[in-house]
């Protein structure tokens, strides 16, 4: 049965779409049936997955509003072992259009839960806030993988998180727990990125991975060629470092 992972951090630009989009085909090149979501209105998983979102017809907004069953918004192997749901903008309105909604948060999970068997895993890709979409991807989730910048600022917001992730634990879905912490766009010339991995190891009773994403060109060139990292350039430091943490999370599973 598929195990569900949501990318989430409410700060902007930490990581979390390019993890989301890279954690997941690299799984996919390990031979697991992974299933990516874009619960992002921006949509930079469905393009970096090489996905044309202006071309979407039946996006995950569409489902969110209960317009159309889950089978009709799945795009089927767009590589190897790997689907995903694409987002379209108007996803954007998703949360007022909901408003007086019964039980809106249990929307994605009703959803997933008719394909999950179909997967090893679902990794979904969040939006920078503690939206009513963010809630909704942590209540299908088994667990949350938080993706931190090393910059200053590192643990900024890191509380709210937390404590939103409790507050669905206990009202919305008892399984949900932060599976880790991955650090992102690690610069190995500066102390700083040093600094703050020190800093947050001392500060956060998280479970942290020992992969470390290093700042890599490569991994921010890849989006505009429609192409995950382990595609667009195996052999980067970006890619080698994707398919370790894909083995880790493999790991934690087993
Ligand atoms: N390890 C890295 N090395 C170099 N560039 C990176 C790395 N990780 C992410 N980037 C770049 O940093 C920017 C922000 O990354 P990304 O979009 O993954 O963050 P995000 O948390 O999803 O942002 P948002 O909050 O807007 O959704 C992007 O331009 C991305 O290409
Ligand atoms: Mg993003």
């Amino acid at each position: 049965m598929g195990r569900i992972i949501a990318v989430a951090n409410q700060k902007g630009g930490v990581g979390k779409t390019t993890t989301s989009i890279n954690l997941a085909a690299c799984l996919a090149e390990k031979g697991k049936k992974v299933l990516a979501v874009d619960m992002d209105p921006q949509g930079n998983l469905t393009s970096g997955l090489g996905v044309d979102k202006d071309s979407v017809e039946k996006s995950i907004y569409e489902l969110i509003i209960g317009e159309v069953d889950i089978k009709e918004v799945i795009n089927k192997e767009v590589l190897e072992n790997l689907d995903i749901i694409p987002t379209s903008i108007d996803l954007s309105a998703a949360e007022i259009e909901l408003i007086g909604v019964d039980d809106k948060e249990y929307i994605l999970r009703n959803a997933i839960d008719q394909v999950k068997d179909q997967y090893d895993f679902v990794i979904i890709d969040c939006p920078p806030s503690l939206s009513m979409l963010t809630i909704n991807a942590m209540t299908t989730a088994d667990s949350v993988i938080v993706p931190i910048q090393c910059e200053y600022y590192a643990l900024e917001g890191l509380s709210q998180l937390i404590h939103t992730v409790e507050l669905v634990k206990d009202r919305l879905n008892s399984k949900l727990e932060i599976e880790g912490v991955v650090f992102t766009m690690y610069d190995a010339r500066t102390n700083l990125s040093l600094q703050v991995v020190e800093n947050v190891k001392d500060n956060l009773q998280q479970n942290i991975y020992k992969t470390i994403i290093p700042r890599n060109i490569r991994l921010a060139e890849a989006p505009s060629y429609g192409l995950p990292i382990n595609k667009y350039d195996p052999k980067s430091t970006g890619a080698e470092s994707y398919m370790r943490l894909a083995d880790e999370v493999i790991e934690r599973e087993e």
